[in-house]
């Protein structure tokens, strides 16, 4: 083994399984340090709000204790990266330093800062990809020098490439010299949240739903694997997709992907895999069509540092939002008088997590279909509570659903109702019941229109519309008829400055984006080549 010792510097890529990167540090150098960097912006912490903060805080417990099962420890500073590897390099005779490629273009500057230091330092810097699928510099590349602007040239970039690369083998821990200088044995522990100041936005939060870190990561994903069977068993597939759950318990892993706690290659082989298993036979390349859009959208912000910004970002379409204080906290506080929206948005801050179809009810009622609001608002407010709040996988989403971007010619001005969008998702009301007590006794009838009750209803339910519970911010009907107007003089003044928009290529890819089941749940079915009446429109 050659000398000098290495330091694994985690980020993201919270887990020993499939880090590339990890892996060859073990190899490297006489001992081998894990170390983490609490720095204001580490892993989106600059914008976190408590449960964010809480999953991360698990996912460094879950690494350390399982670090130190094998004799070693998980060492945790504070303070600027190159302040602390200065002093480091030489304290620790350091000759290696490796960590995991973080993709976003937020973290460019503070890694240039490291790798000089390194060079400076004569310490050899490896970084490797592995937070996402493919390396995003290598589809540029075949893009010829620029990230894909249409999805479907996406695919046919990463196509071309061919499958990522498999899952690394797990690291053997036992045989890697973890020393524990003696007089590290207090210092760099991982203080608790309370010492780091991270406190509860409210009660609702003391229930923890979501556990952090690579164990639970792996729990879950076997639980995963089995739905996802069962799904191919049954003869469909993307069953997170194809039967919401909105109230069962945790089938998502977006968290632990965001965190790198589950290598997202690990998943994309094993749902691929799982499937030739079973039926003998090739996999289709739309098994996995999800994390293929995080991988778009990754790649389409490399270099793009105005990504998560309407003015100054290249791919996003000015549309002159209005501001309105009042309704964006109506919004942001679960207060719209919509139980639909507004019990999705009490979900997001309770619990950090909402499913898709709840993220694009509350999307797309904030901007184009209701409230004409700023994405970049709504996407402060998921920034902040969202347990898998990426800088660039949110803020496109924000982008697409508010038809700034990515969109087919906004050929989708119509946009969700929220009364009829509510009643399909959520058909027995127990979701809306569960997280808006106050609307607990109010008929099924009413529920996603309360205001609509009699007077008489509204007492025997003990929810009084304007007084326990809030009156409509706006009349639906109305306000998305005026927003699509609206919508109506953005494409007329896109088709006179000729500006080519970033699209979706088909229906059916718009539809798998927003993901509507072929078959709605209470009735009504959407065909992909279908605008879908029941729920869309006005
Ligand atoms: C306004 C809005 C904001 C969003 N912000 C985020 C975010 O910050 N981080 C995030 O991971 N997802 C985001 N999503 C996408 C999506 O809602 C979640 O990824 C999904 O709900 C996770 O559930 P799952 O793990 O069951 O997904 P699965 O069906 O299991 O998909 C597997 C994985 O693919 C990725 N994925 C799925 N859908 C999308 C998508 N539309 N775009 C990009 N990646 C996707 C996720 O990593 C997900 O875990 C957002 C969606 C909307 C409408």
């Amino acid at each position: 083994m050659p000398g000098g010792a290495c330091i694994h510097w985690f980020r993201h890529g919270l887990r020993l399984h499939d880090n590339p990167a990890l892996l060859e540090g073990m190899t490297l150098g006489k001992e081998f340090y894990p170390v983490f960097i609490f720095d204001n912006e580490v892993a989106g912490t600059k914008t976190s709000g408590y449960n964010r903060w809480r999953f991360l805080h698990d996912c460094l417990v879950d690494l350390d204790e399982q670090l130190k099962a094998a004799g070693g420890r998980l060492f945790v500073f504070h303070g600027d990266p190159c302040l602390i590897f200065k002093e480091m390099f030489l304290e620790w005779g350091v000759r290696y330093l490796t960590f995991e490629s973080d993709p976003e273009p937020i973290w460019t500057e503070r890694d240039r800062r490291v790798k000089a230091l390194c060079k400076e330092m004569k310490v050899e810097c490896i970084e490797r990809v592995s937070h996402t699928l493919w390396n995003p510099d290598i589809i540029i590349e075949k893009n010829g020098g620029t990230p894909p602007i249409t999805y479907s040239m996406f695919m046919e970039c990463v196509t071309e490439i061919g499958h990522p690369p498999r899952p690394m083998p797990d690291p053997i821990l036992t045989k890697v010299n973890m020393k524990i200088p003696s007089d590290f044995e207090e210092r760099c522990a991982l203080p608790s949240l309370e010492v780091m100041g991270v406190n509860m936005e409210c009660t609702e939060q003391e229930k923890k739903v979501w556990k952090g870190g690579e164990t639970r990561a792996l729990e879950l994903f076997r639980v995963r694997i089995l739905h996802e069977e069962e799904a191919f068993k049954g003869g469909y597939c993307l069953p997170n997709q194809y039967m919401p759950d909105l109230l069962g318990t945790p089938k998502s892993l977006s968290a632990y992907l965001r965190f790198g706690c589950l290598s997202v290659r690990r998943f994309y082989w094993k749902i691929h895999d799982t499937y030739s298993e079973l039926k003998k036979e090739v996999s289709p390349s739309h098994l996995t069509a999800q994390v293929i859009w995080r991988e778009y959208f990754y790649t389409m912000s490399v270099g793009n540092i105005h990504f998560n910004k309407m003015k100054e970002n290249p791919i996003c379409l000015n549309i002159e939002w209005k501001e309105d204080d009042e309704k964006l906290k109506a919004w942001t506080d679960g207060r719209t008088g919509y139980p639909w929206i507004d019990a999705c948005m009490k979900q997001l801050k309770y619990e950090g997590w909402i499913h898709q179809v709840g993220r694009h009810a509350t999307a797309c009622f904030l901007t184009r279909g209701d409230l004409w609001i700023s994405w970049e608002d709504g996407l402060q407010v998921f920034d902040k509570y969202l347990l898998d709040a990426d800088w660039s996988i949110c803020a496109g989403n924000w982008m697409w659903i508010s038809s700034s971007a990515f969109e087919k010619f906004l050929q989708c001005p119509n946009c969700f109702c929220p009364v009829r969008y509510g009643r399909r998702m959520d058909p027995t009301g127990e979701y809306v019941r569960r997280y808006l007590p106050v609307l607990k006794d109010m008929p099924i009838r009413y529920l996603f229109e309360p205001w609509k009750a009699p007077r008489a209803v509204q007492e025997r339910a003990k929810c009084i519309v304007g007084k326990d519970y809030p009156m409509p911010v706006v009349e639906h009907k109305s306000a998305s008829a005026a927003n699509h107007e609206q919508m109506e003089k953005v494409v007329n003044k896109l088709r006179d400055t000729g500006i080519v928009h970033c699209a979706p290529s088909t229906q059916r890819e718009v539809r798998e984006f927003v993901w509507l089941p072929e078959k709605m749940a209470g009735g009504g079915s959407c065909r992909a080549d279908q605008n879908c009446e029941g729920i869309l429109g006005l």
